[in-house]
């Protein structure tokens, strides 16, 4: 056994046995997904002792004494604490503030070490008290040693940024990430941007990057608000298409209607009903539900997934599933339907997919305890219900079956990926394969996270763990030291990872 102090608290680990697992067991509250040292949610400091590392992990999760206590083994006793801060994090101090529009503003922020980035990626600022918002870099770094960031005034952090944040307060940064920049193998593509309130001007930092590098294919700019007043970049977006003849700028109102902008969504009039769209790249920066529209419109209109480019805005509170109500307003597809044959062809796809998923390094660890027949049988009550129509669906939907998983954008594409190779190598109709595929996409919101997160039932988010004392009615066997639960004794049931501990292995004293 070893000894592991966390928290002013002791626990033990039996030989073996990951800090994870040996923590959880006895009810520490410790954030963790993956469980295969990919995600990085469960790192923790290792302030004595040493640890096995039970597989390879990125190297940036571990610097600075820190360990992933999914994949770490206690070597003896071992002292943990909450990661540090200042390992991941560099300090930036606020140069100036400009006022655009009535509540938009635009902050210049000088790193104090040097920052490489690129113009549309984003960077979490973090406030003294912890308080940290992700903001979209609207600057190229050939601009100046500070790079700028708009802000709308809405929400504690911008509000402190936009009206308190003294010229030359210091915050903490981190990043940069996110994929929605100019690349070189979009040189000689059309490029299809769209962007709502102050994601226009990341996509602005895009569009003029990619225009310095020489990019003379088409680039067509639209820019989404509810309000006129919002166009904050109006002005500088007609300058830059007078400047370039292959920029083109579409401003567009949901509002009142306004001369010189189209009206409504800017989805529809981006992406919807045009014809030939595939050659394009399509770069999406602004409200999550224009990003969601935006990739379901493309993924109808054959554009590839490596070409579709997002960084869709986080809001502090957790976003509310509405999984429920896309299923209930999904048309059904008679005509795919059919194509499955009502049924035996739709099992076939699926147990050909689950067969690759089982198999998959990067998917089948999501898999652990969950049987490939109850994978396919779940998937199959799920789907068959959309395209027949049926609506007798009683499974969980997207958002809670998924509750606990990291999904990635990145590993999101690459299960659709493994999907559609799936469907393809079938000889599905490539028609057909696309409203499947848009389908999976309109659920993308409700899976893709950077953390765990509880399950929402009746509206409320549960516990995360539960973590709870229980005593059950019938007698059980413990998970961890196999010896009997007897009826009504106190045990611990973790149903993130469904383990059952006896009252000594989970470390109760006090039921
Ligand atoms: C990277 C992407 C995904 C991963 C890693 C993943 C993984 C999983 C896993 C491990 C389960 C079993 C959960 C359990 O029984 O505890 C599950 C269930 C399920 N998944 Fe996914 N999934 C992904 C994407 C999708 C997509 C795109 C859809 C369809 C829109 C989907 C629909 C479902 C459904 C309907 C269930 C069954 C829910 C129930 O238990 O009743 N998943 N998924």
């Amino acid at each position: 056994m070893s000894r592991l102090e966390y928290q002013g608290k002791v626990f033990s680990a039996a030989p073996g046995e990951t800090l994870l697992d040996a923590l959880l067991r006895q009810g520490a509250d410790i954030t963790h997904s993956c469980r295969k040292g990919s995600c990085g949610c469960c790192q923790l400091r290792l302030l004595d002792g040493s640890v096995d590392t039970l597989r390879e992990v990125d190297a940036s999760l571990t610097q600075g004494s820190h360990v992933l206590c999914c994949v770490s083994v206690p070597r003896g006793d071992v002292k943990l604490a909450r990661p540090d801060p200042n390992q991941r994090l560099q300090q930036v101090e606020l140069l100036a503030r400009t006022q655009l529009a009535k509540d938009t503003y635009a902050l210049d922020l000088a790193p104090l070490r040097m920052l490489e980035f690129r113009g549309g990626q984003h960077v979490y600022l973090i406030r003294g008290d912890n308080l940290a918002r992700p903001y979209s870099i609207a600057s190229r770094p050939e601009d100046d040693f500070s790079f700028r960031i708009h802000v709308r005034r809405r929400g504690e952090m911008s509000t402190w940024l936009c009206e308190q944040a003294r010229i030359g307060e210091r915050m903490y940064l981190r990043g940069p990430h996110g994929g929605c920049h100019d690349r070189d193998d979009l040189r000689g593509r059309p490029l299809l941007m769209l962007a709502t309130g102050v994601g226009a001007g990341a996509l602005m930092a895009v569009a003029r990057d990619a225009l310095a590098q020489g990019h003379a294919a088409p680039i067509e700019f639209h820019h989404g608000v509810g309000d006129a007043g919002d166009l904050y970049l109006d002005a500088e977006l007609r300058t830059l298409a007078q400047q370039h003849p292959n920029f083109h700028y579409r401003p567009c109102v949901s509002g009142e209607r306004t001369p010189g902008a189209a009206h409504g969504r800017i989805v529809t009039h981006a992406l919807e009903n045009r014809p030939r769209l595939e050659e394009h790249a399509l770069l999406l920066c602004g409200l999550p539900a224009m990003v969601e529209d935006a990739r379901v419109a493309a993924i109808l209109a054959d554009i590839p997934r490596e070409r579709i480019l997002a960084d869709p805005f986080e809001f502090t509170h957790s976003p509310r599933p509405r999984d429920a109500e896309k299923v209930a307003g999904m048309p059904a597809d008679p005509e795919l339907w059919a194509a499955l044959e009502q049924g035996p062809g739709l099992t076939r796809l699926l147990e050909a997919f689950y067969a690759r998923a089982y198999e998959d390094p990067r998917l089948s660890p999501f898999f652990h305890n969950v049987t490939r027949d109850w994978a396919v049988q779940k998937q199959y009550e799920f789907l068959s219900n959309l395209f027949n129509g049926n609506k007798a669906y009683f499974g969980l939907n997207p958002y809670n079956a998924h509750h606990w998983m990291v999904i990635s954008d990145e590993l999101f594409d690459y299960r659709e990926a493994l999907f559609e190779s799936v469907l393809r190598e079938a000889g599905l109709a490539p028609d057909l394969i696309r409203r499947w595929l848009a389908l999976h996409e309109q659920f993308r919101t409700e899976m893709v996270k950077g953390a765990p997160r509880g399950m929402i039932i009746g509206g409320v988010e549960q516990p995360l763990h539960n973590l709870s004392v229980q005593r059950l009615e019938i007698d059980a066997v413990c998970d961890g030291c196999h010896g009997e639960i007897a009826a009504g004794a106190p045990s611990r049931y973790q149903y993130r990872v469904g383990s059952l501990h006896c009252a000594e292995c989970a470390g109760i004293t006090d039921a």
